[in-house]
């Protein structure tokens, strides 16, 4: 019974993870999303099913809301314009992509499949748990699948204080790990960080906007480095540096196998 239960999970996981892969696919195209997806103008595409089970429409966190700043609002009008060029009077992609946020990945990915509920019903993306608009991690990715870069555009809320008016390094280092684990789960498939090295250079004021920027390194069998840079909204002031290991993984290796 119990094993039997262990192959439903797993043969889930597999489902979610194919989409993930597919992200990370040159080949991918519109095609390969559900119809709800397609229809919706680039600007507020996410990734809606519609044969939904459990709750209504699941809340894309990376999309704008009342408490971005004019200046959060601005780099995301920015690098979401990149996301579709105008070509002969026709609107194509564009290099980048705007990656949909939710607070639980898979189930959401999976097109409404209860995995989040078979492993752990209360369970949450950590950097997505904070229900407060404003109020802890605003943020929003865009990948460069061509460069094999991304960029995040963040803005840290009241709620992530360490020193007195400035974002703790912890809550530095959550950003820092999801957007490379981002990355690298986009370019290398299901991945988990082995090492991650942080030098905070230069204090983040709360409520400021900051940019962090990725890049692959390179790729030495299951591992995937990837390096990133924090910066101020207009990229003159360097807060942290970072680069990070990630290693492939047999999603087994999350349930003991
Ligand atoms: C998976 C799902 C992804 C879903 C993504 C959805 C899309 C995006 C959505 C939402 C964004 C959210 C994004 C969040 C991202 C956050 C990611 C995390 O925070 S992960 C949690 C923290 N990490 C751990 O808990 C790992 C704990 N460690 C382990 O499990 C193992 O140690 C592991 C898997 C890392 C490696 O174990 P082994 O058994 O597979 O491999 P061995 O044999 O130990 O090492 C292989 C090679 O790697 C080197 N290596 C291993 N660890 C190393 C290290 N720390 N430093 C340097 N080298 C290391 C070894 O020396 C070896 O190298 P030689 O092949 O001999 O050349």
């Amino acid at each position: 019974m119990l094993r039997q239960g262990l192959y439903v999970v797993r043969g889930l996981y597999r489902d979610g993870l194919k989409l993930i892969r597919l992200a990370g696919q040159q080949s991918f195209n519109r095609a390969h999303l559900p119809a709800s997806y397609c229809h919706q103008p680039i600007g507020v595409r996410a990734l809606t099913m519609s044969s939904w089970p459990f709750s209504s429409k699941p809340r894309d966190y990376s999309l704008p809301n009342e408490s971005w700043s004019p200046e959060m609002q601005k780099l995301y009008d920015h690098y979401n314009a990149l996301c579709e060029v105008e070509e002969e009077g026709e609107k194509k992609r564009g290099a980048w992509w705007r990656l949909p946020s939710y607070n639980r990945t898979l189930k959401y990915a999976t097109g409404g499949r209860c995995l989040s509920k078979l492993l752990q019903a209360k369970a949450r993306l950590f950097t997505r748990n904070i229900e407060e608009p404003g109020a802890g991690f605003e943020y929003v990715v865009f990948l460069n699948k061509p460069e094999k870069s991304c960029v995040c555009v963040f803005q840290a809320g009241h709620l992530l204080e360490g020193p007195p008016g400035h974002v703790h390094g912890g809550a530095i280092a959550t950003m820092i790990d999801s957007v490379t684990g981002t990355l690298a789960t986009y370019l290398s498939g299901p991945v988990m960080t082995a090492n991650l090295n942080m030098n905070y250079r230069s204090p983040i004021p709360l409520g400021s906007v900051v940019l962090v920027h990725c890049a692959l390194e390179k790729v030495e069998g299951r591992k995937t480095f990837i390096s990133c840079r924090v910066t101020s909204s207009d990229r003159a002031k360097l807060h942290t540096d970072a680069t990070g290991l990630f290693l492939t993984i047999n999603v087994g290796h999350l349930f003991g196998a």
